[in-house]
């Protein structure tokens, strides 16, 4: 990319995808998860998890015993069951596809691996403008399987709503360059700054994969998306002004044609808030360190939230929990729409029947 797109160019010439005949997608009209992202305030609030499916469920471990989780990833049926799993067992009211946010690299030939206990793990960082030109174009047909996978879920789902979901230009290239999980991303953010063409031509690729992965998975029937930046909050809003939003925007542009909700997600981001709902979001998510009331001032005053309890309280005992979530509950009610979640994924350890009791709290409030 030999250019950086300014946020308005972006956002009014992204054409809406050229799909094939995509099948319908489901209506949901009544859907409190599709009401509360319209703004519109259902009897309460809709909840679901980040992280939901995967590792707090025992039937998750069962199931991938002896199965590597990318492995999980491509197979049609065993992603539909895992994604269907916290569904059953909880009664939220949205399902998140279970995949990842390497997955698009990986099903583009990068030499790419999740190591259980680090995460995401890049055997050859991504520092020179060789190592950026080699970055390969993700193909619609390189992650059938997983839109396959949708496709099962679509059918089975009955009237929950499917979130799909990809990583954000920002999250993915810091995976890139580190090479894997990083607290400083010292190495993203000096070739930000040092090499501005080179970090602009490699976030606009990655902004073209995770398009790529998001259309795929809305062209088999994914009712709403969700952008995962999680690791942007380590940036100064300058910076993701300058760096970050236009490719962010990109890829919200380029779904806007289908007319789902977009949440756009991020950790530490209470600085960024503004800014990246003008990245082109319909839904803020927000974590717990912002409450929601505040949140929705620094948007403005009219915004839908989504969040924001700590997942830690999850271990607090349920008279703190109770309370907790009745006072999120309380703070949403500022927002022309909130959707209860946590402020960032469900821990591995988290009791299963503690998730599925805030469910019940919050439906009955
Ligand atoms: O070991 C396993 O069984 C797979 C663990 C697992 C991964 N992705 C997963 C799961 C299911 C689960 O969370 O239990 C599955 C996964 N990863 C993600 C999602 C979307 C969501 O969070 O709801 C989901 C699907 C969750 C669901 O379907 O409910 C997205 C994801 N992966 C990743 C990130 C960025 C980040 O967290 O660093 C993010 C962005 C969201 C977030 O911040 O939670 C990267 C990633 N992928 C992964 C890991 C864990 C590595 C480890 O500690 O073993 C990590 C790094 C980490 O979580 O610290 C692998």
């Amino acid at each position: 990319m030999d250019f950086v797109p300014e946020l308005s160019s972006v956002t009014e010439s992204a054409a809406p995808a050229t799909t094939a005949a995509a099948p319908a997608r489901r209506e949901l009209p009544d859907a409190p998860l599709l009401a509360a992202a319209r703004g519109e305030k259902p009897v309460h609030p809709p909840v679901w998890f980040m992280r939901q499916a995967g590792r707090s469920l025992p039937e998750y471990r069962k199931l991938r015993e002896g199965v590597a989780m990318l492995d999980a990833c491509f197979d049609p049926e065993m992603l539909a069951e895992i994604t269907l799993q916290p569904v059953r067992r909880h009664g939220v009211d949205a399902a998140i596809l279970f995949s990842d946010i390497v997955v698009p690299l990986k099903a583009a030939g990068l030499d790419i691996d999740i190591v259980p206990g680090t995460g995401p793990v890049v055997a050859e960082p991504v520092r020179d403008a060789k190592a950026v030109k080699a970055l390969p174009l993700l193909e619609p047909e390189q992650v059938a399987r997983v839109a396959e996978g949708v496709g099962l879920l679509v059918e089975r789902l009955g009237d929950t709503p499917l979130i799909g979901f990809a990583g954000a230009p920002f999250t993915l290239a810091s995976y890139l360059i580190e090479g894997g999980p990083s607290r400083n991303h010292e190495h993203t953010k000096a070739l930000m700054h040092a090499e501005p063409e080179l970090w602009h031509e490699l976030a606009g690729r990655l902004a073209d994969i995770a398009l790529t992965f998001l259309r795929a998975q809305l062209d088999a029937g994914a009712d709403a998306i969700q952008l995962f930046d999680s690791w942007a909050g380590a940036l100064s809003e300058r910076d993701y002004l300058e760096f970050v939003q236009p490719h962010s925007a990109k890829v919200l542009a380029g779904v806007a044609g289908y007319g789902v909700p977009r949440i756009h997600f991020g950790v530490g981001t209470g600085e960024l808030l503004v800014a990246m709902r003008d990245a082109g979001a319909d839904v803020v998510g927000v974590d717990w360190r912002v409450p929601l009331d505040e949140a929705v001032r620094r948007l403005g005053g009219k915004a839908v939230v989504q969040g924001n309890l700590d997942p830690a309280l999850l271990y607090a005992g349920w008279p703190v929990l109770e309370a907790e979530v009745r006072r999120i509950v309380d703070e949403g009610r500022a927002a022309e729409g909130h959707i209860f979640n946590l402020g960032h994924g469900v821990l591995p350890s988290v009791e299963p029947e503690v998730l599925t009791r805030v469910v019940e709290l919050v439906h009955s409030l």
